[in-house]
């Protein structure tokens, strides 16, 4: 078994062993609290420049498969997981988790106290940190995790949006054993922007009527309108919703001329446009069990999310209602503006991976376009 290291930008080092591909990757070292869906969430395009912890142990039992891909290729940088199942056993598996990371090229470790790492993040906050099978001294891979830089400023969502429109029609799949869905008619043309886009997101508007034209995140607001849609959706992505370059003003000349439905990065960038601030938090939420209270029905949902900024409650005063708030810790996890028509949430109703309780979003989008 190859050793691999762990380095902290803090000095704290862990030892294990290679799990994947051979070789170094620096990033910010974070956690996940799902259970399960480790493939949605290396495939998530919102953790490129991430390493991600797994705080469930074991992880690979289920193999991997392309059908559990939410983009064509991994975009976290590198993976820690306390147990990596050795062999697979499902129906739709067709490799290990193991040989899946090497075919990507992702360096993880595994076999190190994920616990102890979960808790330590959780107090010291997320952080960069370097995973190295390379056999350089650990004193040497802090170093490069504190010189390497961080989340803040950067502009990733750019970098992994589409570069060409295209037009997205497809239903959500069915799995074996389950009832084949009614087909919906599309009623609703919508322009998505892609600041890095969950496959899953596009399968839901689908599902309730909506005709997807997907486009680069730098699509001005004037070749949107063009269009004439019925809406226009705002997607996920990672890095740092401040630094996305003019997303912010675009959204702001689309407000008011057409109904805006925002999820995670474009919830972020919603509140931006509506000259609000976001800020880094000190470890984020990823996981599938994050409570959510939508304070219209007083109702809470389980949800599923993956963020590490968040918009400031203050700076919406005045401009948006807050609709959701997190239980755990009280942030701001959804907006409406009913005057310009817009509302956005920072968790992720479609779920993938992680439970579904938040799905009625998209019909709210859906009958909002409808002007129901
Ligand atoms: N999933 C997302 O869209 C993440 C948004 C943003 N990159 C954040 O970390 O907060």
């Amino acid at each position: 078994m190859k050793r691999a290291v762990l380095a902290l930008a803090d000095g704290t080092t862990f030892e294990g062993r290679a799990l994947g591909a051979s070789g170094e990757t620096v990033g910010e070292v974070v956690f996940n609290t799902s259970m399960t869906g480790y493939q949605e969430i290396l495939t998530d395009p919102s953790y490129v420049g991430q390493i991600v912890t797994m705080a469930y142990p074991e992880m690979g039992n289920v193999g991997a498969n392309p059908g559990d891909e939410e983009s064509p290729k991994p975009h976290a940088v590198g993976m820690v997981v306390r147990n990596a199942s050795a062999q697979q056993s499902n129906w739709r598996a067709q490799e290990t988790l193991d040989a899946y990371l090497k075919r990507h090229g992702i360096v993880g470790i595994e076999g190190l106290d994920t616990r102890r790492l979960v808790r330590h993040l959780r107090i010291n906050g997320a952080q960069m940190g370097v995973v190295s099978t390379e056999g350089h001294s650990a004193n040497a891979l802090v170093e490069r995790a504190r010189n390497a830089r961080g989340m803040e400023g950067m502009d990733l969502a750019t970098g992994v949006s589409c570069a060409e429109p295209y037009l997205f029609t497809t239903p959500s799949p069915t799995l074996l054993g389950e009832e084949p869905r009614p087909v919906v008619e599309p009623r609703f043309d919508v322009v998505a922007y892609d600041y890095g886009l969950k496959r899953s997101m596009l399968h839901y508007l689908v599902d309730v009527g909506c005709r997807v034209k997907v486009v680069p995140a730098g699509t001005t607001a004037e070749q949107v309108l063009a269009d004439k849609p019925h809406g226009v959706f705002l997607a996920n992505g990672p890095g740092d919703p401040a630094a996305v370059k003019g997303a912010d003003k675009v959204v702001a000349s689309l407000l008011g001329k057409v109904p805006v439905f925002g999820i995670c990065l474009g919830h972020q960038i919603l509140a931006l446009a509506l000259g609000g601030r976001t800020y880094k938090m000190k470890f984020g939420h990823r996981g599938a069990n994050q409570p959510v209270k939508d304070l219209l029905t007083g109702k809470v949902e389980i949800t599923s999310q993956n963020h590490g900024f968040a918009v400031d409650d203050a700076s919406v005063k005045g401009r948006a209602t807050v609709s959701h708030l997190n239980l755990n810790d009280g942030t701001v996890e959804g907006l409406n503006v009913p005057d310009a028509r817009a509302f956005s949430v920072q968790y992720h109703p479609e779920a993938s991976p992680g439970p579904h309780d938040a799905r009625y979003l998209f019909t709210r989008f859906a009958k909002l376009m409808a002007g129901e």
